[in-house]
């Protein structure tokens, strides 16, 4: 997380600008609301009126959300108003409709005393003209799209996104769309690591297959160096046809770690050259996926300025023991289900790491820190999460 640099920042259309994060201050435009507003439709009254109740008012005039009050509420009237319209002169509360009963169209009778400034949004209480309502840094999430909308910004500055190139290795490898050979071993990292780059946001660029020959590695790897974010996967073991390192430093970029005391992704690599960063992935499906959760995917977060770059964890209670060898940090794919006592983490089964199933159907990774020699059913563990949702408690559906 050093060694990543944060990124340049760019204007982007609100409507584009999910997900990214805001590299400016946005100060408020105006009071919201622009005046005292009726938070429910009911009457505006004077709290004095209904000191005593029941009491009966003279409805003197409608204001709408949108209209303006013609006329000052006196004592004995009312207004009749609609949620979000402004509260008149003279009124100083709005009872609901519901607390009310109608006794002719130009009467009320209101059941129940309320105190002054009942049911009435002040003037400025969402937010005050010129003050700061979000700070540089802050992720753009729906919630943060509606305030940016309410200050009238069609288009913020944000943090760039890292243009990421995502290369495969190995001469057993075959692509997507070349023909068919019972004998070759397709190429699913490049598709697995692409959506978990698309899932930040963030469109990346197939490289390809290099194969395992010196030149052709230094061709791509050189084209990869032209992005922020290399991700090459394979070729970074110890055969002697793992040249993805060697070739790396070749080309200038300097090694900051290779290999990790974790179980799957005990070989990654991560490397900075002038202008680019390179991870080198373990080439088993799984050890790609788990290396892109712990090591990417906080450095791309990191690197378009968002302050919480890494994954949520919750605790759970696994519900089958594990065994673990001591030695390394792993990461076991487990499923999550919500119950009573709250979530039970359950491995998603064979855990070996060239087992893509094993990742296909994790809500999340169980983390078994390296002193461990296993870990009971019942225990109280730690989870990193995927993504956020959960499967309904006790479904009464199928959802
Ligand atoms: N003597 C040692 N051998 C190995 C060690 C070790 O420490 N000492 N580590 C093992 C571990 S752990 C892993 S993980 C692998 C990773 O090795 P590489 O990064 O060099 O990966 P490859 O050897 O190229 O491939 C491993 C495996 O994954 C398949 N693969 C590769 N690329 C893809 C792809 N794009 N899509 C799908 N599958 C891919 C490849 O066919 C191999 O089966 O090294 C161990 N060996
Ligand atoms: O670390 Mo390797 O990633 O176990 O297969």
């Amino acid at each position: 997380m050093e060694s990543v640099k944060l990124l340049g920042s760019e204007t982007v259309r609100l409507d584009r600008s999910l997900g990214r994060v805001l590299a400016e201050d946005i100060h408020s435009n105006r009071d919201q609301p622009p005046y005292d507003v009726s938070a429910m439709d009911g009457f505006a009254i004077r709290s004095a009126d209904v000191a005593k109740v029941p009491a009966v008012l003279e409805v003197v005039e409608d204001i709408k959300a949108g209209g303006m009050p013609s006329w000052t509420v006196q004592a004995g009237q009312c207004a009749r108003i609609m949620t979000g319209a402004p509260v008149p002169q003279g009124a100083d509360a709005v009872i609901r409709v519901e607390d009310t009963h109608a006794v002719s169209d130009l009467r009320v009778r209101i059941d129940c005393s309320v105190k002054a400034g009942n049911d009435i949004r002040p003037r400025g209480e969402s937010m005050r003209d010129g003050e700061v309502v979000l700070r540089r840094g802050t992720e753009i999430t729906p919630g943060v799209i509606g305030m940016l909308a309410m200050v009238k910004r069609a288009n913020v500055l944000v943090y760039r996104q890292p243009r990421v190139a995502i290369l495969s290795t190995g001469d057993e490898l075959e692509g997507l769309n070349e023909p068919f050979d019972a004998g070759k071993i397709p190429d699913s990292n490049s598709h697995a690591l692409m959506a978990q780059v698309q899932a930040l946001g963030i469109e990346p660029v197939l490289l390809g297959i290099a194969r395992d020959d010196p030149d052709e590695l230094r061709r791509y790897l050189q084209q990869g160096l032209q992005f922020d974010v290399l991700l090459v996967s394979g070729g970074t073991s110890v055969g002697v046809h793992d040249y993805v390192r060697p070739t790396l430093e070749a080309l200038g970029v300097q090694m900051m770690f290779w290999r990790v005391a974790m179980k799957p992704g005990h070989p990654v690599a991560f490397g900075i050259a002038a202008d680019a960063c390179v991870f080198g992935l373990p080439g088993n499906p799984v050890s790609s996926m788990v290396c892109f959760e712990q090591f990417v995917l906080p450095a791309l977060r990191g690197m378009m300025g968002n302050p919480r770059p890494y994954r949520r964890t919750i605790e759970a209670t696994l519900g089958r023991e594990v065994g673990h060898r001591p030695g390394r940090t792993e990461f076991i794919r487990v499923t999550l289900d919500r119950q009573e006592c709250g979530y039970v983490a359950v491995s998603t089964g064979a855990q070996g790491s060239g087992m893509p199933s094993s990742m296909a159907s994790a809500d999340g990774l169980l983390v078994v820190p390296s002193g461990s020699d296993g870990v009971a059913a019942n225990s109280k563990v730690t989870v990193q999460l995927l993504d956020g949702t959960a499967y309904q408690e006790e479904a009464g559906g199928e959802w």
